[in-house]
C-alpha cells in the first residue's frame, strides 16, 4: 500500500506533544480542544515553524531531507490571524492571475476587485476569506488551517467549506483544520482528534 501523504512520528516541543497521526491525500483531520490546548502548537510544529522533536514524512521522505523552502511550499499553514507583508492581496497570490482565482474569489463571495484593495481595508472576514485564497494559491499537497472561518458568517462558513471540500475531492489537497465548532469539524473532517493533556485522542 502507498504510504500515506503525511505521517507525523512523536512530533514534540515543550509546549505540545508528542503528536502522531497519518493523513491521506484527500483527506481532513479536524481538530478540537480547549483553548489553550496545544493545537496552534500541533499546526506549527507540522508546518516546522517552532523548535521540536520527532519527525514527519511527506510521501515516505522525512522533512529532515526537505530543503526547507520546498517542505513550506508543499505543507502550507495558515495561522488563525494571518500576516500580509505587502499593500494588496494581489501581491500575495504566488504569481495566480485575477483571471485564474476568479472562480474562488466568487466561490467566497468577493469580488474580483477586492484583490487590488488595499488588504488594511480589507473587513475582517474578508480578510480571512483572502487569507485561505492566498493559502490555496500556492497549490499546497497539505494545508494547515487555525480556525480559518473564525471571523465568518454562517453563509460564508459553509462556502469556505465547500471550496476546501472540491480542492480535497479534485486534487488530493490534505487538510489539518483547527475549530471550536464541533458541527464543523463534523461536518468538514473525514476524522475528529481532540487536543487534551498535549495528545491527540480520538473522537466518536
Ligand atoms: N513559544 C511559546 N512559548 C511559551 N508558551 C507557548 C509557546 N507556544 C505555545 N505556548 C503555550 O502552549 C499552550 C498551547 O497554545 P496553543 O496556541 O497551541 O493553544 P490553542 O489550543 O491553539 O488555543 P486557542 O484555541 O485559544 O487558539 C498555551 O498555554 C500557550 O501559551
Amino acid at each position: 500500500m502507498a504510504p500515506p501523504l503525511l505521517q507525523v512520528d512523536a512530533l514534540h516541543s515543550p509546549h505540545g506533544g508528542p503528536y502522531s497521526f497519518t493523513l491521506r491525500a484527500g483527506e481532513c483531520i479536524a481538530v478540537v480542544g480547549r483553548s489553550g490546548s496545544g493545537k496552534s502548537v500541533l499546526l506549527r510544529l507540522v508546518a516546522d515553524l517552532d523548535p521540536h522533536q520527532g519527525e514527519v514524512w511527506l510521501e515516505g521522505r522525512a522533512r529532515s531531507g526537505w530543503p526547507a523552502p520546498a517542505w513550506r511550499r508543499q505543507v502550507v499553514y495558515q495561522a488563525a490571524e494571518p500576516a500580509w507583508w505587502a499593500p494588496t492581496a494581489e501581491e500575495h497570490m504566488s504569481g495566480q492571475t485575477a483571471g485564474a482565482l476568479a472562480p474562488w474569489l466568487e466561490q467566497l463571495g468577493l469580488g474580483p476587485q477586492a484583490l487590488l484593495a488595499e488588504v488594511a481595508r480589507l473587513s475582517t472576514g474578508e480578510r480571512q476569506r483572502m487569507a485561505l485564497l492566498r493559502s490555496l494559491a500556492r497549490q499546497p499537497r497539505v494545508l494547515l488551517l487555525d480556525e480559518p472561518t473564525a471571523s465568518l458568517d454562517a453563509a460564508s462558513v459553509l462556502a469556505v467549506e465547500q471550496l476546501l471540500q472540491a480542492r480535497m475531492r479534485e486534487t488530493g489537497l490534505a487538510v489539518v483544520f483547527v475549530t471550536h465548532s464541533r458541527e464543523q469539524a463534523e461536518r468538514i473532517g473525514h476524522r475528529l482528534v481532540e487536543v487534551r493533556d498535549h495528545r491527540l485522542h480520538p473522537v466518536g
